[in-house]
Order: C-alpha cells, then structure tokens, then sequence
C-alpha cells in the first residue's frame, strides 16, 4: 500500500509547524534573562505547533475520516486565564499559515484553533487510520535554544506506515565531530514502510536518501541519550555502554533528533532507560522509530520485543527503548541484560 499522498500532507504540515516553531525560538533567544525563565513561548509553539498540523492534515485529507493522537489538548486554553495566550497563539497560526501558498487566505478564529487542537484526543489502537503528533518534541531543548522536533507518524492497523520528523537546529551534516565547523541546519527526515528514509533541508527539496551506521565493532560506537538526566538513568547507560567496550562519552541531545540523527549513521547507538513509573506515550517514538527502521536499524525495548504502536497513547514496554543497527543489537542486548541484572542485584542487597 502506497501513503504517498499521506507523506505529501504530512511533509507540508510538519514544515509549516517547524517555521511556526522557528520564529518562537528565535524571539525567544533574542529575549532578555528574565523573560527565558517564563514557559509561556514554549507553550504558545507548542499549541500553534499542534494546531496548524491538525489544520493542514485536515484539510489535505479531507475525503477521509481524521483521527489524531496527540500530546496537547485545549482544556487550559478554554480557562479565563488562557484567554491572551489563546490569542497570541490564534495570531501566530494565522501568521504562519498567511505564508503558505495554498492556505493564505485561511484566517482560523480562536474557536477553530481550539477545535483544531482538540482533534487530538483520540485513543489511537490498533484498528484503522490514526496520525501520532508531538507538536514539539523536546520542550526543554527548545526553551533552552536547543534541539527540538516536530514529530508526526500515522498508524494503519497499529503498525507505523509513515513517520516525518521536522528538526529545525539539527546540522545537515554529521553531528558526529563536534569539532568540525558548525553547518547550515534544519533537517527534514521522512520514512514511508518498504521505502526506506530519505532527508532534505527543512527549507529545500533535493531529498537524500539516508542509512543507519555499518559498523558492527562495539568499541567504535558512539552512542545517543536525553540531554535531561531525568529523561534516562545514566548510571545505567554509562554501565552498558562499558560493557560494550565504548570508548566516545555520550552525545546528549533533546527529543527525537536522536532517531534522525542516528538513521543518517552519526552515531550508533541511542539508549533511553527513564526512571521507574514513567510511561512512554507513542508521539515520543512512533515518527523516530519508522524514520529509524527505514533506514537499516532496529528499536526495540530492554527485552527485545518491537516497539508496540497499537495499545492506544502509551506504549506498553519492558524497561527502556534501545535503538541500533542489525549488526550490533545482538551485543546491545546482552550488555543491556547483564547492566540491568547487576542494577537490580545490588539494589536488592
Ligand atoms: N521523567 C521522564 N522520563 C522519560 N521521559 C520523559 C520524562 N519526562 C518527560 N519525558 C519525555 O521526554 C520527552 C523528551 O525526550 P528527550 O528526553 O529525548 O529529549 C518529552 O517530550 P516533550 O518535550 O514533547 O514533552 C517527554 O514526553
Ligand atoms: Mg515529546
Ligand atoms: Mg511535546
Ligand atoms: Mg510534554
């Protein structure tokens, strides 16, 4: 089955969102001290993010049923107090969508936004058409001026047929050699099932196609985690990795440019073991999973299972998300399961 006019709606609302994103994130940088302690920025992309998305895909599609699971919804917005961020927010996605040809003439009311925003409180599961979105992946790392995604997949029976990750600060060349000077950036990755992961500037075309890292020698890997240690237990990651014989300190980065940048072979490996009580929801992983899959690698939890997109907004795992190439996931696992007998030993003493 082909989702090409899917991947096509799905490219024009992750870019669109990206650029409303953008222009948030420069203001805020531009901002005094004072001002970048205040959430408010990252909640109005956050909100204009999710509501141009549900906007475009809406009316790109408009022939077929629409379900969308996603991470926000509208209920402070509705408040006394959310009364001047919602119009902040109605302003800046009518801002955003006045500069997309097809939909200038578009001005959405404060109501429409809402609407639009509460399209994503569907259950998802494993029956039908459901589009994941994570309007920004990453919110801390865009407070902080650093890496951010705009993460969008949509499920077909359950499986991840088509994922699009919009990451507007990541380098167009390897993140790999830090030491290199630093290059344009603003990358676009996208995955369709059976057609592998192609990656274009957030601002261009010229896709190409991209693969996950060969190498199969643990000690040359490197390897991803959260950049926030209350992401991921990193005693734990620093312990496999160890194991493995990784010689490179970890790369820590926000949100789901880890998949991007692994499914273009910067790095090897990517680990996320969040600490006990912690739910996965899927707009965290579907979009990076396909992106990652497509291109030769493999995501699965600390047990070996696939990751599960079909349980409705959370997935149902065993332990952590560990991602890598075919090659090393044999050697990834066993560190992984010696890492975690030992943890669980001398916390038991
Ligand atoms: N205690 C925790 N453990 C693991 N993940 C968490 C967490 N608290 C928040 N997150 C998730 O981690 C995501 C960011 O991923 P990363 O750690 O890779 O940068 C957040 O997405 P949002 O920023 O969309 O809320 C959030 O869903
Ligand atoms: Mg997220
Ligand atoms: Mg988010
Ligand atoms: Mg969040």
């Amino acid at each position: 089955m082909s989702y090409d006019r899917e991947l096509v709606a799905a490219k024009k609302a992750a870019s669109l969102a990206a650029r409303l994103c953008q222009k948030i994130q420069r203001a805020l940088l531009q901002s005094d001290v004072q001002s970048k302690s205040d959430r408010s920025p990252v909640t109005v992309a956050d909100y204009g993010s999710q509501a141009v998305v549900s906007f475009i895909l809406e009316k790109e599609l408009v022939d077929v049923p629409f379900s969308l699971v996603a991470e926000e919804d509208s209920g402070d917005l509705r408040e006394e107090s959310g009364k001047e961020i919602l119009n902040r927010i109605t302003a800046l996605v009518n801002e955003t969508l006045a500069g997309a040809d097809t939909y200038a003439s578009s001005t959405l009311s404060e109501e429409s936004v809402l609407t639009a925003i509460d399209k994503g409180k569907s259950e998802g599961g494993p029956i039908g058409r459901h589009w994941v979105l994570d309007p920004i992946d990453g919110t801390k790392g865009f407070l902080r001026g650093d890496q951010y995604a705009i993460a969008l997949a949509l499920l077909d029976n359950g499986k991840v047929v088509l994922g699009v990750l919009a990451c507007p600060n990541l380098p167009l060349t390897s993140i790999a050699h830090k030491d290199t000077a630093p290059t344009e950036v603003g990358c676009l990755f996208y995955a369709q099932a059976g057609s592998g992961t192609y990656m274009e500037p957030l601002d261009g075309s010229s896709p190409v196609k991209v693969t996950v890292s060969d190498i199969d020698n643990t000690e040359e890997a490197s390897f991803f985690e959260s950049y926030e240690a209350a992401h991921s237990m990193q005693d734990l990651t620093s312990s496999i990795a160890q194991k493995l014989g990784v010689k490179a300190p970890p790369v820590r980065i926000d949100s789901q440019a880890k998949y991007g940048a692994l499914s273009r072979g910067d790095g090897a490996i990517y680990m996320r073991f969040p600490h006990k009580g912690y739910r996965e929801k899927i707009w965290d992983h579907a979009a990076g999973c396909i992106v990652v899959t497509e291109a030769g690698g493999i995501a699965t939890d600390a047990g070996g299972n696939l990751l599960d997109f079909s349980k409705g907004r959370f997935l149902d795992l065993d332990t952590g998300i560990i991602v890598t190439n075919q090659k090393l996931m044999p050697a990834l696992l066993k560190a992984v399961r010696e890492s975690l007998e030992e943890k669980s030993s001398s916390s038991s003493l």
